[in-house]
């Protein structure tokens, strides 16, 4: 026979039933396994085909390419010289591609002899496809760029999306590798499985001959591996995290409904003048002194002389500055200096960039371990001109977020509420009203709010003032409440008047 016109009943006629001689079926039978009854149900037939490669004609088994009913490609494999040739201007698709549609597993070979081990071997025909040109169809190196698989998109489109399960069976080597990581994408790795063939086999057909029908049933059945996605783990496969260490705030009747802790982020809102920075101070100011660390403020509206050093003096002396002697003073600042420290711009034009340079030089330099920036809006100048408050601010709580994991520090941020409607006007905020964004609410570990509901009343000044743990991201750092608090004007310092604890059941701060 001669030519591509001889082949046995596929390239002469599309919907004549393809033959296979004798030499064919004893070839396939002896040196691949695979049987008649195989090649039959997939449809290959044998002929004569004109190979260039080889420059002359060979006996071949045929694969026919059929679409809608159609045969719109062939390839032909030459035995028993290894050597492909297919239909000039022929269709590129997946071999076999139009009986496994509708089908919740498919099996994708390299080639369609290692597709017909796999039916060989027990898979059903309406499984297993073949891609049309082994693994050479990557025509690109860049791995941004899929090229040639026009095929793939088309195969999806027409109901190979509806598959739940790809195992790609292909081969064990270089091309190979490549060809599966293309698939991976453009079929998706939540559904996509590979098989890895013992050692010495190379593709399906190998194991089908080495080990036999069995073992190659058994690989890809129930040994296909699902494709590793990134970032996705069993919860054997992750470390064991150091349990957080807890700062309690130093009011012993908050029990362990508020901590705070290194390695978090956390936001306090209020309106203006309602006390947060006094509070927080005191805050800061316990659990510096009882757990021996160093704070950082980056404040940009409240002085650190004279206004924070009065605030840390009175409550490092338990009494108001005027009433202290000499010593108290001495005794305080000498405290102060070794606790405390400002970051202060000098050109009072603060930007985040510069907050963090600076931050990192306190932790760094001198081992602080709360960095608080009061407030936020000063901070706003450096927002990019083409960016959202809303990402501006989301960038910012990340960075400060990733900032305070790294640095093993806490990082709090004082904030404005937003102009409240009238409906509200007066009332404690919520984190979503801090000016610019819901990701006050979304990305930080802990939110507070202090609150004043009356300056004054019948008695003259009112003191009293509502602190609201509003948002606790980790069950170890408390949860949501409200706690009653007074400020004492004799002495400067805040006090919780929910209840009192009576002097000497006092409990101890929670150790870190
Ligand atoms: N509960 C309180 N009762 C009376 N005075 C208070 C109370 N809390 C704070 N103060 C005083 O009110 C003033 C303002 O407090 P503070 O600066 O802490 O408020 P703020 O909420 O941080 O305000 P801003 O948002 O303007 O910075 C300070 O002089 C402080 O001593």
């Amino acid at each position: 026979m001669m030519g591509q016109s001889s082949i046995a009943g596929t390239a002469t006629g599309a919907e004549a039933s393809p033959t296979l001689s004798a030499a064919a079926v004893t070839y396939a039978e002896t040196v691949r396994k695979i049987s008649q009854a195989t090649l039959e149900r997939l449809g290959v037939g044998s002929g004569a085909v004109f190979f260039p490669e080889l420059h002359r004609e060979s006996e071949a088994l045929v694969f026919s390419y059929r679409a809608a009913g159609e045969m719109v490609n062939w390839k032909a494999a030459a035995f028993p010289v290894k050597a492909f040739t297919s239909k000039k201007g022929g269709k590129l698709q997946f071999w076999n591609v139009e009986r496994v549609i509708g089908s919740e597993t498919v099996f994708i070979t390299e080639g369609e002899m290692d597709a017909a081990s796999l039916v060989e071997a027990g898979i059903p025909v309406e499984q297993v496809i073949s891609v049309p040109n082994g693994a050479r169809s990557r025509t690109s190196e860049d791995p941004t760029e899929l090229r040639g698989y026009a095929y793939v998109e088309d195969a999806l489109r027409n109901g190979l999306s509806r598959t739940k399960r790809f195992v790609c069976c292909g081969d064990n080597d270089g091309p190979g590798g490549a060809l599966r990581a293309d698939l991976v994408r453009l079929f998706g790795a939540a559904r996509f499985y590979y098989v890895e063939w013992p050692d010495g086999c190379k593709d399906a057909n190998d194991v089908l001959r080495t080990f036999g029908p069995a073992v190659l049933h058994e690989l890809v059945t129930h040994r296909a591996l699902p494709w590793p996605v990134n970032g996705l783990y069993r919860l054997g496969d992750l470390p064991e995290l150091p349990p957080l260490t807890l700062w309690h705030p130093g009011f012993a009747e908050w029990e362990s409904k508020v901590h705070l802790a290194p390695r978090t982020l956390s936001v306090v809102t209020g309106h203006p003048g309602h006390g947060k920075t006094t509070l927080f101070m005191q805050i800061w100011y316990q659990i510096c002194r009882a757990y021996g660390l160093t704070a950082a403020i980056a404040s940009f509206e409240t002085r650190a002389k004279p206004h924070h050093r009065r605030t840390l003096r009175q409550l490092h002396a338990g009494k108001l500055e005027h009433a202290m002697t000499d010593q108290d003073t001495q005794a305080a600042d000498n405290w102060i200096n070794d606790h405390f420290l400002w970051l202060l711009h000098p050109e009072q034009r603060p930007s985040l960039e510069w907050f963090l340079d600076m931050a990192e030089v306190t932790v760094s330099r001198h081992g602080a371990r709360i960095i608080q920036v009061d407030p936020w809006n000063r901070l706003e100048a450096a927002r990019d001109r083409n960016e959202t408050e809303t990402d501006y601010i989301g960038r910012c709580l990340r960075t400060l977020h990733a900032f305070a994991h790294d640095l093993n520090c806490h990082v709090q941020v004082l904030a404005h509420p937003a102009k409240m409607d009238a409906s509200r006007k007066g009332k404690a905020p919520e984190l979503e009203d801090i000016s610019g964004s819901k990701n006050w609410d979304n990305m930080v570990d802990q939110g507070f709010v202090v609150h004043r509901p009356k300056f004054v009343d019948e008695n003259g000044r009112n003191t009293e003032a509502e602190f609201f743990h509003r948002k606790s991201r980790f069950e170890e750092l408390g949860y949501p409440c409200k706690l009653k608090m007074a400020f004492e004007l004799n002495t400067g310092r805040y006090r919780s008047a929910d209840y009192t604890i009576y002097a000497g059941l006092n409990r101890l701060p929670i150790n870190s």
